[in-house]
């Protein structure tokens, strides 16, 4: 048990999907996992532990924004000794041929700042995804019916943001779409040697305005749930 995470030691199993919505955890736990059982719920982040095709899964709510993911990131791996981190995350689209509820599968994030700057200081450190894990969700990602774009996302501080040039900046560089945990994610399973990924589904676009409501955006995202699960155990 730790400050944010009340599941007793063995109950959190050392692959750990990270949805920001700990309603979205809730229901791809009840969705996708045999026997899920509650093993968090301390300020309301829910997270479950059962298994996928035999393999023990959990999957724990991060919350919204970097300092919450890195608490939770954290715990997992340092009191929990979670070894395979994966972030299932809604984003938004930011390039013209990435439509909403497509897959974006991460090779790196860039920001303006994270948890991790007043570790790295003048180091403009490039936060990348597990190899292994990126390579597998790609595959397993191939094999359904959704499009799916693998690149670099960027990792927001600010939700509602009032520098639209930033959003500009980063189109104009390739950037396929923007949430706001990825990045301090693929920092900690850096630091701490353990393999980390971000799939996300475009939830709304930057340029077409368009958006999904906020009960799809908790229970509609099952195929990159599997891509997670699948690439997890490959
Ligand atoms: O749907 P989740 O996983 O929370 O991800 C995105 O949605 C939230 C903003 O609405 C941020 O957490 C962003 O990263
Ligand atoms: O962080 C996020 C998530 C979804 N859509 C956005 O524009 N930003």
């Amino acid at each position: 048990m730790t400050i944010h995470i009340g599941a007793e030691p063995g109950q959190i199993a050392e692959t750990v999907l990270m949805p920001g919505d700990p309603r979205r955890a809730k229901w791809a736990a009840e969705t996708f996992l045999t026997d899920p059982v509650l093993v968090n719920e301390t300020r309301g982040m829910l997270g479950y532990t059962g298994t996928w095709n035999g393999h023990r899964v959990t999957i724990q709510g991060s919350g919204m924004g970097m300092p919450s993911l890195s608490i939770y990131a954290n715990e997992l791996i340092k009191d929990f000794g979670a070894k395979t981190l994966i972030r299932i995350g809604s984003c938004g689209g930011m390039q013209p041929f990435v439509k909403v509820r497509d897959l974006i599968i991460a090779m790196t994030a860039t920001t303006l700042s994270t948890p991790s700057s007043g570790i790295f200081k003048e180091i403009n450190f490039a936060p990348c995804a597990n190899w292994e894990l990126l390579d597998a969700a790609v595959k397993a990602a191939s094999n359904r019916d959704c499009d799916t774009h693998v690149g670099g996302i960027y990792s927001a501080d600010v939700f509602y943001d009032e520098r639209p040039d930033l959003n500009e900046i980063m189109t104009r560089h390739g950037i396929l779409g923007v949430e706001m945990e990825a990045a301090e994610l693929y920092n900690l399973a850096a630091r701490h040697s353990v393999r980390a990924l971000a799939i996300l589904t475009v939830s709304d676009h930057l340029q077409t305005h368009e958006a999904l409501p906020a009960e799809d955006r908790e229970r509609s995202f099952g195929e990159m749930v599997e891509v997670a699960l699948e690439a997890a155990f490959a």
